[in-house]
């Protein structure tokens, strides 16, 4: 079954044209990976998908859903974890965990998330006393309170130590064996070979290529997902 589905996908902001005519899927259960440059157009692909911006031209279904109609009930079914995202000051770990929780009808137990996570020694810090490390656990574990079908992450591990980015892809392994459909958007190739069963190059706003690391590898006679990537993008060029 599809959870995704991305079609002719369109936008523009002024002059700049971000995406280009994106297509995609992504079936239930899935780990897929959206690779590409910056400014590629995977930031707006995903906003596109969550609802927080309409394409200019064709059609995104999330959930059987579109996302930019039916942004507050998708809601409850997805969870999502944005580049730069921020909370107040001084808002607690737990406060926030517990207030972001009772926004959703089915949530998971926001304790068992705070442990889950390793937050309960920071069960009492304020947001704006995090190290940037903290703060992005503390996005992830808000984005999983809600128990979701769809996980979107944007940048999952960007700003954690090696050994917290272990620890986050042994979480994200878990949320897989548990049958939730990911969307990982992530610079770091060795992350997407290690938890993404298939892949989305996207290249000056289009898709170069789709396929499982090893097909790419294999369609561009490289030795790894990096190489394979370089190919492709430059193959667009
Ligand atoms: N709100 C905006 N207003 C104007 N231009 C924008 C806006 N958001 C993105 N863009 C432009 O659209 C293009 C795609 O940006 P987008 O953020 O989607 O790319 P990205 O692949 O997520 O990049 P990065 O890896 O740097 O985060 C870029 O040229 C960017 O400058």
């Amino acid at each position: 079954m599809e959870v995704i589905e991305v079609t002719d996908l369109r936008k523009s902001y002024g002059d700049t044209v971000a995406v280009d005519g994106v297509t995609f899927t992504v079936r239930a259960g899935e780990t897929f990976g959206i690779v590409g440059h910056n400014g590629a157009g995977k930031t707006t692909t995903v906003e596109c998908l969550i609802g927080l911006r309409r394409g200019d031209a064709g059609t995104v279904r999330v959930l059987g859903e579109d996302p930019a109609r039916r942004r507050r009930a998708l809601a409850q079914r997805l969870g999502v974890q944005l580049q730069d995202s921020s909370l107040p000051e001084r808002l607690k770990v737990a406060e926030a965990l517990r207030l972001f929780g009772a926004l959703y009808r089915d949530a998971a137990d926001w304790r068992r998330v705070m442990d889950r996570w390793g937050l309960r020694p920071l069960a009492r810090k304020a947001f704006g006393d995090l190290s940037g490390g903290q703060r992005q656990r503390l996005m992830l574990a808000l984005a999983l309170v809600g128990d979701p079908e769809v996980v979107v992450l944007d940048e999952l591990t960007t700003g954690l130590d090696p050994i917290a980015r272990r620890e986050t892809w042994r979480l994200i392994g878990e949320l897989k064996a548990a049958g939730t459909t990911v969307v990982l958007v992530s610079h770091y190739f060795d992350e997407i070979e290690a938890l993404c069963d298939r892949v989305a190059v996207l290249a000056r706003g289009r898709v170069a290529a789709t396929g499982t690391t090893g097909e790419l590898v294999a369609r561009t006679g490289t030795a790894s997902l990096e190489e394979a990537y370089l190919a492709l993008e430059g193959a667009d060029r």
